[in-house]
């Protein structure tokens, strides 16, 4: 079984193989500072290519999912200190462009791992959270969460998927261009109203058993499916309906050539529990 050790997060695998990533820097109520953020993009890039991991659950340790960018490190970091404080705004500009496609891309490594995640939100989930979320697949809440699209709240547009994201997820233009204007708090319950959380339960306990119990469902089915839908699903997501159908019909042509199509059909109709080796 892989091992995976970083400093802002604790990840376990079990047998069956659901990962569990807990974000943890209590003490800054999950701030995303630098190290936070890279490692999680080492960490989902790791699990595209690890048989291992079938699906993922995602957590925040403490009171809090997060309280987004780590402000006290935006303010002395990376963001603000230029590698050359003489050089003119096009070549200062450009690193700042690539730092900021490097954050993207940490995030995005989520969406792009090809195993389903499911994320579970307690308390606030605010700025770079919503831009996580957004790219897992599945997103449980708390009945004390909140969430707030907060980058206007410290002067900026929500550069890390949000923007892109948020609308497909929820679907209501005029809903998310309130939340995104006015950083407003939005309750569990209102998520899940909207569609942004699928379910919202009783304490963070409660909630973790949902998650687990969603993650565990979907490690006992065929790898080969579960990486296919997700990856056609988000496929399908940014292309046309027939574009969609294509590249579909492309990607089975090698799919259904798995031994597990022929294993879940007969386990089916003899009405026994079938067993599909990782990826
Ligand atoms: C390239 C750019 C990429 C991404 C950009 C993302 C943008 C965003 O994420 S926008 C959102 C930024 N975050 C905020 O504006 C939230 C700031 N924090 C708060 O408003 C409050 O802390 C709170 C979340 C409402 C919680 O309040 P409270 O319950 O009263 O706790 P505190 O005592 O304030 O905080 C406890 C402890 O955590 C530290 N902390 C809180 N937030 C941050 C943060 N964002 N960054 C760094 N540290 C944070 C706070 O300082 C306290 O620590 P002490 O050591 O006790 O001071």
């Amino acid at each position: 079984m892989s091992s995976y050790k970083f400093e802002c997060l604790n990840v376990s695998i079990s047998p069956e193989g659901v990962a569990r990533v807990e974000i943890s820097r209590p003490e800054a109520l999950n701030a995303f500072n630098t190290q936070t953020w890279t490692e999680i993009g080492q960490c989902f890039t790791r699990f595209k290519s690890d048989g291992d991991v079938r699906s993922v659950v995602l957590s925040a340790s403490g009171r809090m999912f997060t309280a987004g960018l780590d402000l006290k490190e935006a303010m002395t970091g990376p963001l603000s200190k230029p590698r050359d404080p003489d050089a003119d705004v096009a070549r200062k500009g450009y690193y700042h462009r690539l730092f900021i496609l490097g954050f993207q891309e940490a995030i995005s490594a989520v969406e792009l791992c090809d195993k389903p995640v499911v994320v579970v939100v307690q308390g606030g989930c605010l700025g770079i959270g919503v831009d996580l979320i957004s790219a897992c697949d599945v997103r449980i809440a708390t009945e004390d969460a909140y969430f707030m699209v907060k980058e206007v709240d410290i002067g900026m547009a929500a550069d890390i998927g949000t923007l892109q994201r948020l609308p497909k997820i929820v679907g209501n233009d005029s809903w998310v261009r309130e939340v995104c204007y006015t950083a407003r708090k939005v309750p569990a319950k209102e998520a899940r109203f909207v569609g942004l959380v699928s379910s919202v339960h009783a304490t963070t306990a409660d909630a973790m058993r949902a998650a687990v119990d969603i993650a565990g469902t979907i490690a006992a089915k065929s790898p080969v499916a579960i990486v296919s839908t997700k990856h056609l699903l988000n496929y399908s997501r940014d292309h046309s309906v027939r574009e969609g159908l294509e590249y579909t019909a492309l990607w089975n042509t090698l799919a259904h050539n798995s031994h597990d199509m022929a294993t879940a059909i007969v386990s089916s109709l003899r009405k026994q529990p079938a067993h599909f080796p990782k990826l």
